[in-house]
């Protein structure tokens, strides 16, 4: 055969090729046609749909298309998966108050179900639904009620002194500028494994503390929508992101084994009869529910990654906000409305743990979570069931993400001045816009909301008022604190807002009561697994 002949035989077959894979990416690829009564995003491209065209942070370029194109909803693509994108208050209550029994499922994810989780559970927060996370999502209901919840306050109470000892030791009773955050990551840390395994750790540099903080944070990132194109693109799982699938293998078999030391431990314990009220002595030992041993690491799995970067996150970026210029202010209010609810700081430092009686911190706690949301796309739901919206079928099966940054600042619901923190918003009807609940979608919303909201608040409340009952908070001046709402998350590829490092003076208001508080609060007998 002559070269001229070889040469239109390769053109053939590359033309057919082209013709085969066109007709590929238009009609089979995607898992969903166009839904016809949802405004598209313009210009996504055959392979990737609208993944790349989203950037370095996702959720502010979605918060920017609603904003520009003015569609509080609509649609993209994220490589071969169709998504419905909600980004005000009133979509989002809609979709999944409203029509909650459509939107309760949860999609399965290459990267997390396929690798993260491959050889233990995965989460209750990322499983479908289905009878068995109906179940496992009532029993970890059942440790968050209201008389759970008291068993939660002596540890609550060990956790928020230690933090407050800690910045108050470490920043030289508020002569030294000091970095908050690894005292709130050991008590987010501290909280969540006491509530679900009895075991805290004390020191701040303990080495399996700071493998659990460095492997849940990698853990975390595989759930986020920037950094696994894999998820959405499937032919990068054999070729060039498939490193990402090795980072998930050796991250995984890290977590598997702290995962089952700390099972064991609680296991050890009850068998020497140590009666323990952890989720997990719960969970090993109860009869009524009939758990396999993929529901308890389910349920624990849930509990470690669904609670410890949220509380984390919040708080600093809580304690930034007061720190701030701004929150001078915000902090002489909370001061002043605690001091009207209690007849003296004491009693104020002791009951923080057990009931939110100033209004102003709970006001400051809701506002913190509105204007900062720590998961700024909310975990994934998906469709569960075909329902008609505006006219059309959305069919079984799509993809659909909460946008709690755009929602949560939506000008519509809160007002011209939702981006600006403001805690009165919540104690006095002082403008025309009324927020119902769930007030913003930091913990989601319907029958797929967070498990923990009451248990969340009450940690977050007794973090606050602790805090600007013991302190005067002052940023430094060579490493302020980042309070914009966008500019203050440190990696916007990450699932979770980690706030950006800066340093604080934590000046004691009466040296002579917070040590008295404090060494009350030393009396108070936790019990732990060891
Ligand atoms: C500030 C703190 C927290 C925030 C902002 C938060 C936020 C969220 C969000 C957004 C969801 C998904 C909700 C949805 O799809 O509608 C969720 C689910 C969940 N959270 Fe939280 N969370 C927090 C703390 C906690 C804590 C402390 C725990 C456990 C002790 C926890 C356990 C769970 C569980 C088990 C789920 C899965 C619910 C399901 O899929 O059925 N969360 N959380």
């Amino acid at each position: 055969m002559d070269f001229t002949a070889l040469l239109s035989q390769a053109t053939v077959v590359v033309t057919l090729g082209c013709i085969a894979a066109t007709i590929y990416l238009r009609y089979f690829y995607v898992d969903f046609g166009r839904i016809g009564c949802i405004p598209e995003i313009p210009g996504g491209s055959s392979l990737a749909g609208h993944l790349y065209m989203l950037g370095g942070d996702h959720a502010s370029t979605a918060e920017r298309w609603a904003i520009v194109n003015s569609w509080p909803i609509y649609q993209v693509r994220l490589g071969y998966r169709r998504a419905i994108i909600l980004n005000s208050f009133d979509a989002a209550r809609e979709w999944i108050v409203t029509k909650q029994t459509s939107t309760i499922d949860r999609p399965w994810l290459y990267t997390f179900h396929g690798v993260v989780s491959k050889t233990s559970a995965a989460t209750i927060g990322t499983n479908p639904w289905d009878e068995r996370t109906k179940k496992q999502r009532r029993v970890v209901g059942s440790y968050t009620t209201a008389p759970a919840m008291r068993r939660l306050e002596p540890m609550l109470d060990l956790e928020t002194s230690q933090m407050i000892c800690g910045l108050f030791e470490d920043g030289k009773h508020g002569n030294e500028a000091i970095s908050p955050h690894i005292y709130q990551k050991r008590l987010a840390l501290n909280i969540i494994l006491m509530f679900s395994y009895a075991r805290r750790f004390s020191a701040i540099d303990d080495p399996l503390l700071l493998s659990i903080l460095s492997d849940a944070n990698t853990i975390s990132s595989f759930r986020s929508t920037n950094s696994n194109a894999q998820d959405y693109i499937p032919y990068f799982r054999y070729f060039g992101e498939g490193k990402r699938t090795a980072e998930a293998t050796e991250v995984r078999g890290r977590r598997d084994r702290w995962l089952a030391e700390l099972l064991e431990k609680a296991r050890e314990s009850m068998s020497l009869g140590k009666a323990k009220k952890c989720v997990a002595q719960g969970l090993l030992s109860d009869e009524e529910e009939a758990l396999t041993k993929q529901d308890i690491r389910t349920i624990l799995g849930g509990l470690m990654s669904g609670g410890f970067e949220t509380i984390f996150a919040t708080a600093i970026i809580g304690i930034g906000l007061l720190a701030s210029p701004a929150g001078q202010a915000i902090q002489r209010s909370a001061f002043a409305d605690i001091n009207n609810s209690y007849k003296i700081p004491q009693e104020a430092f002791e009951h923080a743990v057990s009931e939110e009686k100033s209004a102003y911190v709970a006001a400051f706690v809701r506002e913190v979570l509105r204007f900062y949301p720590p998961l700024h796309l909310l975990p994934p739901r998906q469709t569960y069931q075909e329902f008609d919206y505006n006219g059309s079928k959305i069919p079984k099966g799509v993809l659909v993400y909460m946008n709690a940054q755009a929602i949560n600042h939506d000008t519509t619901k809160y007002g011209p001045d939702a981006d600006q923190f403001r805690p009165e918003r919540w104690l006095k009807k002082d403008s025309d816009y009324e927020v119902p609940p769930p007030y913003h979608f930091s913990y989601g919303a319907g029958a797929r909301m967070c498990t923990a909201v009451n248990f969340s608040n009450r940690i977050l409340y007794a973090i606050f008022l602790r805090l600007i009952l013991s302190f005067e908070i002052v940023g430094s001046e060579d490493s302020p604190p980042e309070t914009h709402y966008i500019n203050y998350n440190r990696n916007t590829t990450a699932a979770s807002a980690i706030p950006k490092d800066f340093r604080a003076k934590f000046v004691p208001r009466d040296v002579g009561i917070l040590e008295e508080c404090l060494r009350k609060s030393s009396e108070t007998h936790v019990e732990f697994a060891g």
